[in-house]
């Protein structure tokens, strides 16, 4: 039986303040979510203890932004697994395309990042993606075996969530059709060694169409950015309707 897990990435939203007003909305919202739902708010750095000490029995785990490779060194504005393992995190996301797009982050720095997670007892999020042109030219299937197949050498399969995310579909309004996003994530899971991975999919997921890419039978959950900020929608997220 394959993990359902719903994550929230905050990006660089949220003080320390705010993070608490948002628990103080959602939590109270989650009493009808059915059990099995794994809940995660991945939250900037600066968020992630007092997001930590809040949650107390709650069914919500903690999730981090980026992880770097090595345990410590001179490596200015970088944070290492056991610094966010302190803070009581459990999940990272690795690899968003942002983190490609404007950091410089490859397959090979992911594929460095994703094992340094294992070893510290981390859960990574290996996001991965198409851009538009690439969609376009027919291109996704091969840049997503790429994304997948340099990504996890010598990464623990069965410590590890995967989410698609067509880079089109970030923050534009924009959805994958969920039929579409059921075949993609259908052809990762094909690649994988042990097929019972999480496979979510992000990408403008919304309360109006959570329920249809929910009820695609290849999609185990969601990594949700601008729709994760407020609680009334990301609780409606989190509860979607099955079929
Ligand atoms: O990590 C989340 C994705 O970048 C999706 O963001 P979005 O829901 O705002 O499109």
């Amino acid at each position: 039986m394959r993990k359902i897990v719903i994550a929230g990435n905050w990006k660089m939203y949220k003080t320390q303040g705010e993070t608490l007003d948002f628990l103080r909305h959602f939590l109270g919202q989650l009493a009808d979510t059915p059990d099995g739902r794994e809940i995660v708010l991945c939250a900037p750095f600066t968020a992630l203890g007092a997001l930590s000490k809040s949650l107390h029995g709650a069914r919500i785990r903690v999730g981090a932004q980026n992880i770097h490779w090595l345990p410590e060194g001179a490596f200015t504005g970088e944070i290492s697994g056991d610094m966010l393992r302190e803070l009581g995190v459990r999940y990272v996301i690795v690899g968003h395309s942002e983190r490609r797009q404007y950091f410089g982050d490859t397959d090979e720095t992911v594929n460095l990042r994703l094992q340094a997670a294992q070893k510290c007892g981390l859960i990574p999020i290996l996001c991965v993606g198409e851009t538009k042109s690439q969609r376009d030219a027919g291109e996704t299937e091969a840049v997503i075996t790429t994304q997948i197949e340099k990504g996890l050498v010598d990464v623990d399969q069965n410590n590890l969530v995967i989410a698609y995310e067509p880079i089109w579909a970030i923050g534009t309004g924009d959805t994958c059709e969920a039929a579409d996003a059921n075949q993609v994530i259908g052809g990762i899971r094909k690649l994988l060694k042990n097929p019972n991975i999480t496979i979510q999919y992000g990408g403008s997921v919304k309360p109006s169409n959570v329920d249809e890419l929910m009820a695609q039978p290849e999609i185990d959950g969601a990594l949700v950015g601008g729709a994760s900020l407020e609680p009334e929608s990301f609780a409606r997220i989190v509860n979607f309707q099955c079929p």
